[in-house]
């Protein structure tokens, strides 16, 4: 029998006042894909990056590769040359293109005299990007990509000259803004990876990805590891209990409609990047779901509608209980409705800022006394009174966003919209990287906001958030309303049916 490609024990690190990882054990065995769960702020990413060599382990941590003990402050080549990652944050450069991108962790292909032999190089990174199908232009900047193709750009990153090697490949939460007909794609790559012998860890909040894909899962919680099993012998609900520590409910259906209410935004003949003449109006306390495959649009009409969109915009739009004028969806910025972006770490926090500057930035203006000076008490209570009601978990207002896990990261950029009291909420991929528990926590937190009578406008392609979340659902084929789907009619089947146009 061969032993663990990758064992890690007696792994612990401190932040401060904070044990993000406490003793933690970990195997990974050749051939196995490994889960890796927890609860938002539980330490999963904060081990993978003493992996990467990023952080620093406390003194005593054990770590070896195929037997082999190696010094984790280290990064060797061939360390390198086994423990491949795809971290969260991507690591990508927007500004330059895949091909650069993926340079920047392998290298360029040269001539004998060193110049860079570009069509190689697009050749290699064509065919490496071209597995998921998405369309990638391997020479534009990937600021220009979307969250999806930069996704499959990292994952292409991770996995260049590395194929049927021995050794770990690491993926945090790699289907995080990925629309299902991806994930499939991704799944296949990842048994792949698997099937030629190396191990994968995987980090990811949806149980169902880890019920389709991992062989076995290790669950941690508060820094320490819970359990390690074969996913063969565990349910849903089971998973579920070892990851929150008690009983817990994972089924979220929203209440039917109430009767329906005024229309709070009204969007008429809406065209931007594939979008083309979409249109339709919200009603007061409704949750309209907006959805498709990659690349249909849909992900685009939570930006238009806030003025957030990057490319030409056109169409317009009307808050009616605000005005009766219209306004150019050019111009909609100037609405100043507030969105919940899908990239939270590129687009939806300021990392160098505080919790609380980054909650109280659109607020400025009314936290401003009439001299113009910030009314510091009146800021600090209003953070503190949000915190609170999302549920933050933070050592303080104080604290640099970026100490906090991505679910929390993703509370205070929420707590950030809902504090300006906006007539429209607009969404997108609002759990994407949130576990089960917090998961839950913001559907109520938006269910009862809807309950107050706001709009809101979840751009997703979790099914899961949908079928939660929406009273309605609008599908998006090709840049067009394709269908429509309304309360007890919005099923799993009849989602992806219609995304896929197989109804
Ligand atoms: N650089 C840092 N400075 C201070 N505290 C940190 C830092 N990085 C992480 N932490 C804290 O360590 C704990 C573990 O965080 P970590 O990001 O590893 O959790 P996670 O399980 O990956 O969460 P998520 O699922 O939300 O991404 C959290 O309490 C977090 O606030």
């Amino acid at each position: 029998m061969t032993g663990p490609v990758l064992r890690v024990a007696a792994l612990s690190k401190r932040f401060g006042g904070t044990q993000a990882l406490a003793d933690v054990d970990l195997e990974v065995s050749p051939g196995e894909i490994h889960a890796l769960i927890g609860p938002n702020g539980s330490g999963k990413s904060t081990l993978i990056k003493i992996l990467a060599g990023y952080h620093h382990a406390e003194p005593g941590a054990v770590a070896e590769l195929d037997g082999e003990p190696f010094d984790l402050g280290q990064v060797t080549a061939s360390r390198h040359d086994r423990l491949r990652f795809v971290h969260q944050e991507l690591g990508l450069v927007g500004e330059l293109s895949a091909i650069d991108n993926l340079a920047l962790s392998h290298g360029f292909a040269r001539t004998a005299f060193g110049n860079i032999r570009w069509p190689e190089m697009e050749r290699r990174t064509s065919a490496l990007v071209e597995r998921f199908g998405l369309g990638i232009d391997v020479r534009r900047p990937l600021a220009t990509a979307t969250p999806v193709q930069r996704t499959v750009v990292a994952i292409a990153a991770a996995l260049q000259g590395w194929e049927g090697r021995r050794g770990v490949l690491v993926l945090d939460e790699p289907t995080a803004v990925l629309p299902p007909g991806e994930v499939a794609r991704l799944f296949d790559i990842v048994r792949e990876v698997r099937d030629a012998g190396a191990g994968v860890l995987y980090v990811s909040h949806r149980m169902d990805e880890i019920f389709a894909l991992a062989d076995r899962v290790t669950v941690i919680r508060g820094g320490r590891r819970i359990a390690t099993r074969p996913v063969a012998e565990l349910t849903p609900r089971a998973l579920a209990e070892l990851m929150a520590g008690e009983e817990m409910e994972t089924d979220h259906r929203p209440p039917p409609p109430s009767s329906r209410a005024d229309p709070v935004l009204e969007v008429r003949d809406l065209w931007a990047g594939p979008l083309r003449g979409v249109g339709f109006d919200l009603a007061g306390g409704e949750r309209l779901g907006i959805t498709g495959l990659a690349g249909s649009g849909h992900e685009i009409v939570p930006y238009a509608v806030c003025g957030a969109h990057a490319g030409r915009v056109s169409g317009r739009l009307r808050l009616p209980r605000r005005s009766e004028r219209w306004t150019q969806a050019r111009d909609a910025d100037g609405l100043g409705l507030p969105l919940v972006p899908a990239d939270r770490a590129g687009e939806g926090v300021i990392g160098d800022f505080s919790v609380g500057e980054n909650l109280t930035l659109p607020l400025l203006g009314r936290l401003r006394a009439r001299s113009g000076r910030l009314r510091r008490r009146h800021e600090s209570a209003l953070v503190e009174d949000w915190i609170r009601r999302v549920g933050v978990r933070t050592a303080g207002r104080g604290a640099r966003i970026t100490t906090l896990s991505g679910g929390n990261q993703q509370k205070v950029v929420m707590a950030r919209c809902l504090a300006q009291r906006p007539p429209v909420l607009a969404l997108c991929e609002p759990t994407a990287g949130v576990d089960i528990a917090t998961r839950l926590q913001l559907y109520d937190l938006i269910e009862r906001q809807a309950g107050e009578g706001m709009g809101v406008i979840v751009s997703s392609t979790d099914t899961q958030d949908l079928l939660a979340l929406c009273t309605r659902v609008l599908v998006v084929r090709d840049g067009r309303i394709a269908r429509e789907i309304s309360g007890r009619d919005i099923t799993e089947s009849a989602l992806v049916h219609a995304m896929e146009g197989t109804e």
